[in-house]
């Protein structure tokens, strides 16, 4: 069984090609990173090392590279692929939905048999949104004929995996908790038997409370923690305005969750725990500028403040705490993060409202416009 998956990075390596191996894939990766992609050539193997005390590293072996440019190389593979999976972030996609589609057309070709391609993101509909872009790379006969033999099934991932700051280039440090959860009413063919894989019939309900939970707290910090000068988010979360913050947040969004998914509220609170004591691991020393990564896609109408934000002010539900981390976003000022960057400019150019508008896609006139912009100015005074 032949697993193509795009992207040798911290997901990548840490995560779904360990599994992926773990399941009697033999694993083949596609980067841009030539280090990486040569590393893992030479190598065939990297271990994974979990973050907590005395256990040992796992080998993962037989797995080898491509590198993402060769487009010839990289649709060879998908040809013969029986998996395809993605960790490049969301903005990569549409960077890779070419050589998938040439890989596609190869294989539609010379054989019909399924193929599942499932993208492995932080956003909702990830799958679906390659499909799309996968899509406007193949001509109308092999659209007609994926739409039988491709399927794009969505899915939601969960493991902390910071960056990796070792002397061997692909050994990964990650937290022992992981999720991953795929829709089983898009699969085409067999599901694909992978240790740890969850399927479930609408992955609806899995996406929203893992992004609006794990990675709502997680910005809550990161933004937080970064405008009160910490580096990593245990440290952050020490800090009682933080981690007031982190927590109220939570509440928030569970509310809305509650209310839209019907979870039970106790194993709702024990996955919020869960959550918390995952942040505090001291052992995974997770940058937050990592988290905070990209504020452009995380104020995003969908993403992990907006998205719940909004919906609870539609809802008659507080927004307080996701207010006050949509401020914190839009002031992150971190010079090395080009989206921040771009925000600032904005701010610079034309002011925080202008900036807040052509950012969160919060209408002018809606109420949590001018909670936000509140909080901009109590914690510009602080
Ligand atoms: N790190 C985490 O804790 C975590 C957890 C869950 C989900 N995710 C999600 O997984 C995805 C990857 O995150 P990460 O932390 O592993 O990032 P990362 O930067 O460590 O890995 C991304 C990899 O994609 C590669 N890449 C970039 N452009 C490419 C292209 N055109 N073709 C092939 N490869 C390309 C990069 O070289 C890099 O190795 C993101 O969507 C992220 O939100 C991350
Ligand atoms: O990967 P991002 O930039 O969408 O979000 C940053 C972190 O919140 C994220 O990587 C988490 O560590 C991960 O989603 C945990 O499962």
């Amino acid at each position: 069984m032949l697993a193509v998956h795009f992207g040798a990075g911290n997901i990548g390596r840490g995560f779904i090609g360990l599994l992926l191996n773990q399941a009697g894939y033999e694993v083949v990766f596609v980067d841009v990173n030539q280090t990486l992609v040569e590393e893992l050539n030479q190598r065939g193997s990297y271990h994974v090392q979990l973050a907590t005390e005395g256990t040992p590293a796992t080998l993962v072996k037989g797995v080898r590279a491509i590198q993402g440019q060769d487009i010839e190389a990289v649709a060879k593979a998908i040809a013969q692929a029986d998996l395809v999976t993605t960790a490049v972030g969301p903005h990569i996609l549409q960077h890779i939905a070419g050589a998938i589609a040439k890989g596609i057309s190869q294989r539609l070709e010379v054989s019909a048999r399924p193929l599942n391609v499932i993208a492995c993101e932080n956003m909702i509909g990830g799958s679906a949104q390659l499909k799309a872009q996968v899509y406007g790379h193949l001509n109308e006969s092999d659209q007609a004929k994926a739409g039988q033999w491709i399927a794009f099934p969505n899915a939601a991932v969960d493991r902390i995996v910071p960056l990796q700051k070792h002397e061997d280039k692909l050994l990964v440090t990650v937290e022992p908790f992981f999720e991953w959860v795929v829709d089983q009413s898009q699969i085409v063919g067999e599901a694909p038997a992978i240790e740890g894989v969850t399927y479930v019939p609408d992955l609806a309900p899995y996406i929203e409370r893992k992004l609006f939970t794990v990675n709502t707290g997680h910005a809550v910090i990161a933004y937080l923690g970064y405008l009160y000068g910490y580096a990593t988010i245990d440290e952050a979360l020490r800090d009682d305005r933080i981690n007031q913050a982190a927590k109220g947040a939570l509440q928030e969004t569970g509310a809305l969750l509650l209310e839209k998914y019907r979870f039970e509220k106790e194993t709702h609170e024990a996955y919020v725990e869960k959550i918390l004591g995952r942040y505090a691991n001291p052992m995974l020393s997770d940058h937050v500028t990592r988290v905070a990564r990209s504020p452009i896609r995380k104020l995003s109408p969908n993403d992990r403040l907006v998205g719940p934000a909004m919906q609870c002010v539609a809802r008659g539900l507080s927004a307080e705490y996701l207010a006050l981390a949509i401020a914190a976003a839009l002031l992150f000022d971190y010079p090395e993060d080009p989206e921040a960057v771009q925000i600032q400019s904005e701010r610079a150019q034309n002011g925080i409202d202008q900036a807040l508008r052509s950012y969160t896609g919060i209408p002018a006139g809606n109420p949590l416009e001018q909670i936000v912009l509140e909080h901009v100015r109590s914690l510009q005074a602080q």
